[in-house]
């Protein structure tokens, strides 16, 4: 919550935003094994995948959220009303159980006004706080909205119940000042920010992912989100180890995370994916 608590908070998405890696899909063994070490080496949150649209990954965060106890479990959600329930419903066994949902705020080229947006992020936000008290609200496309409207939505969503604000570079193209620009305008701007975590999720399309979610902590973000060995849609996400131990160099940062235990997660990742 507050910027004053050191604590970064590591949300992992090797087995949601990391299964968009063309080519790789990983079964429900797999993902138990992979969850199981992410939960051993300390990770605060493990996103397993998209109930609301996949069978598989229903299966997948259903059968997880029982075996998993100390990490959070969290699937995605876009803003569609039986997506938030269907992933309510995946989420139930969980001991620790989060709801992520997104919903697009670059409206540049859309036929949907700012009003209907934030109709939307009200109404979706609002129906995953009546299955969950952890929920996570994405700025999907963020870096390309308009500054205005960015900030009435994420106002909307902690308004709503939203507790953790993640602010994704989903397309990989901001540059480390302009994505800390963009950080720091919400931070400035959004009258409700400290009642929210802010997180970042960055794509590494320009080689910068690590570096802007880095960068970001002396913004105000508590939480980051990234993948083991960098996976990820497109040129993939922040890779988990670099951003571990770029936050511990930092030295006024904290993470709860056995580091002795990431590189045999990367091998488990590379032998069940096939990319190094
Ligand atoms: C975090 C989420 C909303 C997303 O991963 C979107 C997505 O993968 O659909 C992004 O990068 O913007």
């Amino acid at each position: 919550m507050s910027p004053a608590n050191n604590k970064v908070l590591i949300f992992d998405t090797t087995m949601r935003d990391g299964e968009l890696t063309p080519g790789v899909k990983m079964n429900l063994q797999q993902k138990i094994s992979i969850s199981q070490l992410l939960e051993n080496m300390g990770i605060d949150i493990i996103e397993v995948g998209y109930p609301g649209i996949y069978q598989k990954d229903f299966e997948e965060v259903f059968q997880i959220s029982q075996i998993i106890k100390n990490s959070i479990i969290c699937g995605l959600a876009s803003a569609n009303k039986d997506e938030i329930i269907t992933l309510a419903e995946a989420i139930k066994p969980a001991k620790r159980g989060r709801i992520h949902t997104y919903s697009l705020v670059n409206l540049k080229n859309q036929s949907i006004s700012a009003e209907q947006v934030l109709a939307i992020i009200k109404d979706s936000v609002s129906l995953a706080r009546n299955y969950c008290d952890d929920i996570e609200w994405s700025a999907f496309d963020a870096p390309r909205s308009e500054p205005d409207f960015l900030c009435q939505a994420i106002e909307t969503a902690i308004k709503s119940g939203a507790k953790t604000i993640n602010i994704p570079d989903s397309l990989g193209l901001a540059s480390p000042e302009e994505f800390s620009q963009l950080l720091q305008m919400i931070f400035n701007r959004v009258p409700n920010i400290d009642e929210a975590v802010v997180s970042v999720h960055c794509h590494d399309d320009l080689g910068m992912a690590v570096k802007n979610s880095l960068i970001a902590l002396n913004c105000g973000v508590r939480q980051i989100e990234c993948a083991i060995n960098g996976l990820g849609a497109r040129k993939g996400n922040a890779d988990l180890e670099d951003v571990v131990m770029g936050v511990l160099q930092q030295r006024n940062y904290q993470v709860d995370i056995d580091t002795r235990l990431m590189s045999k997660a990367s091998d488990l990742v590379a032998e069940i994916s096939g990319i190094v």
